[in-house]
C-alpha cells in the first residue's frame, strides 16, 4: 500500500521535515498548513519541492469548525474553505480533511450537518477536489466514524467522503469493526497512529502523546483489518502529534514511522494472506533464545582490571583469539570477549565512548532470516573487513551505534569459538556459579526508548512490558523490559532525563547509550556469594534500612534475612515466585554486573529495589563534577 505521513509528525523546517520523509522510503504526505505557513515561497514553490522529494501530497489539513453554523457564521465557513481549495489547487493536492467541529454555536442532526457537507461537495467537485470528514473523538456532535459516517452517507455526494483516524476510533474504545459495514470507495483516507494507556482527557492524549504504531497500547492491527476487509485501497497515513517527536530528531522519527507502518502491514499480512498489500516479502519476527556473547571494547590497562574483576566473579580466561587482541572469558554458558585491537569497530567504539560493551552477540532462532527482516525494516546492518579463518556473522547497528551480532545454533555460526578463537586453560578460575546472563541493561535518552522500543520488538519476536518510573537521588529514570515470550532473552531500557541520575551520569560520561550493567543467574544465590566473597569480590554495599522495610514487606525468616543482609543480596516477589538479587561496586563511568537468582519462575526485574540499588551505586561513585581518574 501507499505510506504517507502527516508532516505534523515529523522536526524541523519544511525542508528538512521532507528529506526525513523522503529519505526514510515514504510515498507521500499529509500537509498541515502550519507548516509551511513559515515556508519562504509561494504555494506552488511548495507544490514543486514536495514533488522533488518524490512525494505526493495526499491531504490537505486540517480544517476544524466548519459544519452546523448558520448565517453569516455560515457564510464565512463556506468562504474559507474556498480559499483552502485555492490553495490546494497551488500545492497540487485534491483531499481536504475536515474534522468534527467543537464550535460553540455549531448545532447538530444529521440531515442539517449532511446539507453543509452536499453543497462543499458540489464546490470541491466543480474544481475536481474532494473533501474527507473526520470524526474527533471530543468532537461536539460528531465523535466517532459512525457518526461521520452517518453524515457523509446521507450527504450522498461523490466529492464527500470519509477519513478514519485509529487514534479517534481506539482511544475512544469504538469497536473497529464497525469500519466493516462502511463501503471501502467511501473512505478517502485512513490516518494511523498509536496512543500509550494513560488515563486523561482524550483530546490532551491525541495532540501530545500519540505514538507510532506498535509503540503504544492501542489493537491498531484490529483497526486496519477492519478498514481492509472494506477494500479501501488509498493510502496508509501516520499521523502522529507527539510532543517529543517534534523535538527530536527528524530522520530518526521519519524512519521509526516507515518501520512501524512496514511492521504493521507485514502483521496484517500473516492473519489475511490473500491481502494485496503491495509489501516485499520477509521473514516473520524472529525468535530470540538468549545472550550468547558480550563483548567489551577496552584498551590493555582496562582490560587487566576488568579480567581481575571477571577472575571475582568465577570467570576462566578460556580463549584467545587466532588473530586478534581479543580474549574470551567464560563460566556456564556465559561468554564474555574482551578486545583490545587498535583498529576495527571495538577500537573506534573505546575510543568513542571509553571501556564499554561495545557489540552484543545474541542467540537467534535463525540468524539469516534475523538479518533479512531486520533490512526489511530498515535497520542498519553491519559488516567488517574478516580475517581468515573468521566467520561472517551477520549483524546490525544497535542502541548507541554498538552492534548486535545474531548468531544460531543450526548454521556453522555455532562454531565460532572452536573456530576463531584458541582455547586456553585459567589454573586461576574459581567458579561461583553463574550459569547465564539473565538480562542486559541498556542505558539511554529517555527519548530514544520507543526508537529502540520498536527496533527490538519489530525484528524479533519479543514483547515488552509496562514502563515503570524508578526514583534516583537526581531524578526519576524510565525503565521498561523487552522479553521473549518464555523468558530466555531478557533486556532492559533505562530511560534518563536528567545527567544527575546514576544512570544519566553514565550516558553523559559515556557520550552516549550503551549497556550499563549485565544480569547472571545462579541457581543458589547463597552459594554464589559465598563463593564470590572467598573469591574477593566486593558485592554492592546495601542500606541497613532496606532490611528493615524488608522484613515488614516478604514473608522471610530471620536467618535467611540476616544472610541476606550479610551478603547485600536483595528480594522481591510477584505472583509466581521469588527473586534475589546482588550487584557489584560500579566500575568505570558506572558500569556494574548483577547476580540473580529466579525462583519459581518469578518474571520480573526487582523494580521495587531499583530506586535502594541506584542510591547505593551512587553513594560510591565519584562526586559530580569530579574529574575521571
Ligand atoms: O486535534 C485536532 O484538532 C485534530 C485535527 C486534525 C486531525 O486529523 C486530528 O486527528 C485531530
Ligand atoms: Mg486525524
Amino acid at each position: 500500500m501507499k505510506t504517507s505521513i502527516a508532516t505534523v509528525s515529523v522536526s524541523g523546517d519544511f525542508q528538512e521535515k521532507l528529506t526525513a520523509i523522503a529519505n526514510a522510503g515514504f510515498d507521500g504526505i499529509e500537509i498541515f498548513e502550519q507548516d509551511f505557513i513559515t515556508f519562504d515561497g509561494a504555494p506552488r514553490d511548495v507544490g514543486r519541492l514536495v514533488a522533488d522529494h518524490g512525494l505526493t501530497i495526499d491531504l490537505f489539513q486540517p480544517v476544524r469548525d466548519f459544519e452546523g453554523l448558520d448565517g453569516a457564521a455560515r457564510t464565512k465557513a463556506f468562504d474559507r474553505i474556498e480559499r483552502k481549495f485555492d490553495l490546494m489547487s497551488e500545492l497540487g493536492t485534491d483531499l481536504l480533511l475536515i474534522s468534527s467541529s467543537t464550535h460553540a454555536q455549531a448545532t447538530g442532526g444529521v440531515d442539517r450537518l449532511a446539507d453543509d457537507f452536499n453543497e462543499l461537495g458540489a464546490r470541491a467537485a466543480k474544481r475536481g477536489l474532494r473533501v474527507g470528514y473526520e470524526a474527533r473523538a471530543w468532537g461536539k456532535y460528531v465523535r466517532d466514524h459512525r457518526d461521520a459516517w452517518d453524515i457523509v452517507r446521507h450527504a450522498d455526494h461523490a466529492s464527500v467522503g470519509l477519513i478514519l483516524d485509529s487514534f479517534h476510533t481506539l482511544a475512544a474504545k469504538v469497536d473497529p469493526d464497525t469500519i466493516r459495514d462502511i463501503p471501502g470507495n467511501k473512505i478517502f483516507h485512513v490516518q494511523l497512529s498509536d496512543a500509550p494507556h494513560i488515563d486523561m482527557g482524550l483530546e490532551y492524549l491525541s495532540r501530545h502523546f500519540r505514538n507510532m504504531p506498535g509503540e503504544g497500547d492501542l489493537d491498531i492491527v484490529s483497526f486496519l483489518r477492519a478498514v481492509m476487509a472494506t477494500g479501501y485501497a488509498g493510502p496508509l497515513s501516520l499521523e502522529i502529534l507527539n510532543d517529543q517527536f517534534r523535538g527530536g530528531s527528524a530522520r530518526v522519527i521519519a524512519a521509526d514511522g516507515h518501520r512501524s507502518l512496514v511492521k504493521l502491514m507485514d502483521d496484517l499480512r500473516r492473519i489475511e494472506p490473500d491481502l494485496d498489500l503491495d509489501l516485499p516479502a520477509m521473514p516473520a519476527p524472529v525468535d530470540v533464545r538468549g545472550v550468547e556473547f558480550v563483548e567489551f571494547a577496552a584498551n590493555e590497562k582496562e582490560a587487566g582490571t576488568l579480567g581481575k574483576m571477571l577472575h571475582t566473579l568465577g570467570f576462566s580466561r578460556s580463549g584467545q583469539h587466532i588473530h586478534k587482541a581479543v580474549s574470551l572469558w567464560t563460566q556456564g554458558d556465559i561468554n564474555i570477549v574482551i578486545n583490545t585491537e587498535q583498529e576495527g569497530f571495538a577500537h573506534s567504539a573505546y575510543v568513542m565512548h571509553g571501556t564499554c560493551v561495545c557489540d552484543v552477540g545474541l542467540n537467534v532462532a535463525d540468524a539469516q532470516a534475523a538479518k533479512a527482516r531486520a533490512q526489511a525494516l530498515g535497520a542498519n546492518l553491519f559488516s567488517q573487513r574478516l580475517g581468515e579463518g573468521e566467520l561472517n556473522i551477520p549483524a546490525v547497528r544497535g542502541v548507541g551505534g554498538s552492534v548486535l551480532h545474531l548468531l544460531d545454533k543450526s548454521s556453522n555460526l555455532a562454531q565460532v569459538w572452536d573456530q576463531e578463537f584458541m582455547q586456553m586453560v585459567d589454573k586461576d578460575a574459581k567458579p561461583v556459579g553463574l550459569m547465564r546472563i539473565d538480562h542486559f541493561a541498556e542505558t539511554m535518552k529517555h527519548d530514544e526508548m520507543l526508537t529502540w522500543t520498536l527496533f527490538y520488538t519489530s525484528i524479533f519476536n519479543l514483547e515488552r512490558t509496562p514502563q515503570v518510573d524508578v526514583a534516583d537521588p537526581g531524578g526519576v529514570v524510565h525503565s521498561r523490559a523487552i522479553q521473549s515470550p518464555d523468558g530466555t532473552f531478557r533486556l532492559t531500557m533505562n530511560g534518563v532525563e536528567s545527567h544527575r541520575t546514576f544512570a544519566g551520569r553514565f550516558v553523559a560520561d559515556s557520550f552516549g547509550s550503551s549497556v550499563q550493567h549485565i544480569a547472571m543467574e545462579t541457581d543458589d544465590i547463597f552459594a554464589t556469594a559465598k563463593a564470590l566473597a572467598n573469591n574477593g569480590f566486593e558485592s554492592l554495599p546495601m542500606f541497613e534500612n532496606y532490611y528493615g522495610e524488608l522484613a515488614a514487606r516478604a514473608d522471610v525468616d530471620a536467618d535467611t534475612l540476616a544472610e541476606m543482609q550479610a551478603h547485600n543480596i536483595l528480594y522481591d516477589e510477584d505472583e509466581h515466585g521469588a527473586f534475589l538479587q546482588m550487584y557489584s561496586k560500579p566500575y568505570g563511568e558506572g558500569f556494574f554486573f548483577e547476580i540473580v537468582q529466579r525462583v519459581d519462575g518469578y518474571d520480573g526485574y526487582g523494580a521495587v529495589n531499583a530506586s535502594a540499588r541506584t542510591a547505593a551505586l551512587k553513594r560510591l561513585s565519584r562526586p559530580a563534577g569530579m574529574p575521571r581518574t
